[in-house]
């Protein structure tokens, strides 16, 4: 018997992330199909059966293909989220989608007298993520855990069979090891004798395999993945096989190329700067895609003027390959003689989609060193990626053994693409069918004490989304606090139960000073209440009065891409004051144009800025900071006040919003 646990991927977002927690506790992993055949799995002689989570529904067309006999075989058996509704089914209980989503963190009710949770106190905070719930429990199973009235985990402890409807494996799980700890130890009885091989070293031989006698071309954003693959290279290669290249696409932060050239030569790392501005902005390209079932491929606009942000970053990820071998046949050096390499982690890979990291995983965005050209150069061998199973954590501890500097290795994530996902472009407002009813749900849960007097199918679905509690709260603060509710016709990128969601920004504003954690908690209430919003923002100043009907159109244009630079550089120079506390702190620059009543008749000409500043550790899951907590408030308010005087802008907004369900960049 090997001592393995198979993991049985369903297309979760997290399925890298269970492989990694496992790995951490000296148990080794396997990832395999879902459909893989009981036999091999008893042939190969697993001790445990992980089930993944995944975007689809197990009592849908779309239900993965599985072996019903792996049922059968006695190995203990775990299934998160999409693997616990198939345990359930599989057995008799019935799974269906309800009023309610859940997504984010939660305070759950679990059983310490089963197995799974022993040791563990009653209450738990766990991620929740997900749109289908258990309904019937399955004949031999016990609820071992609940989240107001939804089952969150189920148990046959005879049997060593369990499902929980939460993520054990990330972070905002808070006992999420001591749950895996329960189950490898204490009931498949895993040895835990597995200690992972040297990764540096495992890194170093990569690469000289790879890159043979030849040389290598290294892209670095001046970010930590790319120093800690620079890094990397130097040492395996010597310094005089590694060219080190920071292209300036246009959409750097405020000075941000020089600085880098600066910094990293402090390290001894020499980098070319390519200024390359005007080819990004005018460039487009072509990718695959599925039109009536049949695969064709998309050429698109230039850049400037795409508003689609999977287009955006399609364009950006192949220009930074087209840009890097202009400059290696500048040099006179024939592609046979070099291989790309890139700082690109696992959670790129993941959200893009890879192949590399899963086979049934849905897109949630497109990381720009993850586009179709970069995988066609995978496939010949061209480009090598020796992070590409590495968390960001995982990269800075690798950092610091190879003896980069901590300002360095603290340094906040900036994407590849950089101000050009943080520019929500939009030729038009977005709105739906669903825009009005909405809007009216989000009035009836603003003032839902007050609304108590005007029965309305509303309130019935308000109460039918929430646990007792949070209708408490709900009643108490809204008539405690006037809160106005205004819904913005634009769309962002989240991910809610594995899956992109594109949905609405709900904005909510007030006369009184804001009041955080009521605020906070309002935030997480309204996407699980109103399925088509994914983001809840604070917009600071006085409440919103008029609707906004209509946008700002907007394309990565100079006016648009100086103004968020600006608000970018005011945000990071008050972070810089003060301390970076928090994991990133994003600003986005929004089509829209507050404080326009239909009588004033006045165009809509301005844009918005948002501030989100986000706390994570891995970037799979996180939750937006705090402010008095995770940020000073008087950060923020100096933040609001400074960005406020930028010419063109019409109010500053606070992204509030966790991860799930919206994604740390909005595009
Ligand atoms: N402006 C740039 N010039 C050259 N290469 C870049 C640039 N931006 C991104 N890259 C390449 O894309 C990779 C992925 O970018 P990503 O932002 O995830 O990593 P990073 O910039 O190295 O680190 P961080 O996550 O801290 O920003 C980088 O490691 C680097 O190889
Ligand atoms: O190099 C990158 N190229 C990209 O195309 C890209 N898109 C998102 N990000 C960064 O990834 C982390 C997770 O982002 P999301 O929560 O928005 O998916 C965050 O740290 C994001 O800034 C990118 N980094
Ligand atoms: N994260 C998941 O596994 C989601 C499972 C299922 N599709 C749901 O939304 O409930
Ligand atoms: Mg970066």
């Amino acid at each position: 018997m090997t001592h393995k646990v198979a993991l049985l991927d369903a297309g979760a977002q997290y399925g890298k992330v269970i492989d990694r927690r496992i790995r951490d506790l000296n148990v080794e992993t396997e990832m395999v199909p879902l459909d893989i055949t009981a036999t091999s799995l008893v042939e190969k002689g697993y001790r445990a059966i992980i089930i993944s989570g995944g975007p689809n529904s197990v009592y849908s067309s779309d239900a993965l293909i599985y072996d019903p006999n792996i049922f059968s075989i006695g190995i203990p058996i775990l299934g998160i989220c999409y693997g616990m509704q198939l345990v359930n089914l599989h057995f008799g209980g019935t799974v269906t989608k309800g009023d309610v989503r859940e997504d984010g963190q939660f305070t759950i009710d679990v059983d310490p007298d089963c197995l799974l949770f022993s040791g563990l106190s009653k209450q738990q905070n766990v991620l929740l993520t997900h749109g289908d719930s258990v309904d019937q429990v399955a004949n031999t199973f016990k609820v071992i855990a609940t989240s107001g009235d939804i089952v969150t985990a189920i148990g046959n402890d005879e049997k060593h069979l369990y499902g929980v409807q939460f993520h054990p494996e990330v972070d905002l799980t808070e006992k999420g090891s001591e749950i895996f700890r329960n189950f490898l130890f204490k009931i498949a009885k895993c040895p835990g004798n597995f200690t992972m091989i040297n990764r540096q070293q495992q890194c170093i031989d990569n690469i000289k395999q790879k890159v043979r006698d030849k040389k290598a071309l290294v892209l670095v954003s001046g970010g930590v993945d790319s120093a800690v693959c620079a890094a990397l290279l130097h040492k395996a290669l010597g310094s005089d096989r590694v060219i080190a290249l920071h292209i300036d696409n246009g959409f750097m932060r405020k000075n941000e190329s020089d600085d880098v050239k600066i910094s990293l030569r402090k390290i001894g790392l020499d980098i070319e700067i390519l200024h390359s501005a005007y080819h990004f902005y005018t460039s487009h390209t072509s990718y695959p895609i599925m039109l009536e079932g049949i695969p064709t491929r998309h050429i698109t606009d230039p850049l400037v003027n795409v508003y689609s942000p999977e287009e955006k970053r399609h364009i950006i990820g192949d220009t930074f390959v087209r840009v890097a071998n202009e400059y290696l046949k500048n040099l006179g050096i024939e592609p046979q003689d070099i291989v790309l390499a890139q700082g690109t982690l696992r959670p790129d890979l993941i959200e893009s989609a890879s192949k590399e990291a899963s086979s049934e995983a849905h897109v949630i965005k497109t990381h720009h060193n993850d586009t179709d050209l970069v995988r066609q150069l995978r496939l010949q061998n061209g480009i090598i990626e020796p992070l590409q199973d590495f968390h960001k954590d995982e990269v800075r501890a690798l950092g610091i053994e190879l003896g980069l500097p901590p300002h360095l290795i603290n340094r906040h994530p900036f994407p590849g693409p950089g101000l050009a996902i943080r520019v929500i472009c939009a030729d038009e407002r977005y709105v739906t069918n669903e825009f009005g009813e909405t809007c009216s749900l989000l009035q009836y849960i603003v003032d839902f004490a007050r609304a108590q007097q005007r029965p309305h199918a509303h309130l019935t679905r308000i109460s039918g989304s929430l646990s007792l509690s949070e209708q408490e709260f709900l009643l108490t603060f809204s008539a405690k606090h006037t809160i106005s509710a205004t819904l913005l016709p634009i769309k962002t990128v989240g991910v809610q139960g594995d899956r992109r969601s594109y949905s609405y920004v709900a904005g909510l504003s007030s006369d009184e000073p804001p009041v955080w954690e009521g605020l906070f908690k309002l935030a997480k209430l309204i996407p699980r209440i109103c399925h088509d919003v994914n983001r809840v923002v604070y917009v600071n100043g006085p409440a919103i009065v008029h609707p906004v009907h209509d946008i700002t159109p907007t394309t990565l244009s100079n006016i648009a891409l100086s103004t968020l630079r600006e608000a970018d550089e005011i945000v990071n120079s008050a972070l810089r004051d003060y301390g970076y506390k928090i994991s990133q702190a994003p600003v986005v620059l929004i089509p829209i144009h507050f404080d326009r009543g239909a009588a004033m008749k006045l165009p809509s000409t301005r844009r918005s800025i948002v501030f989100r500043p986000f706390v994570t550790n891995d970037f799979m899951t996180g939750v937006a900071a705090i402010p008095g907590k995770h940020i000073p408030e008087e950060v923020v308010f100096t933040i609001f006040k400074n960005v406020e005087k930028i010419p063109g802008i019409s109010r500053v907004l606070y992204d509030m919003t966790s991860k799930p369900p919206g994604t740390t960049e909005w595009e």
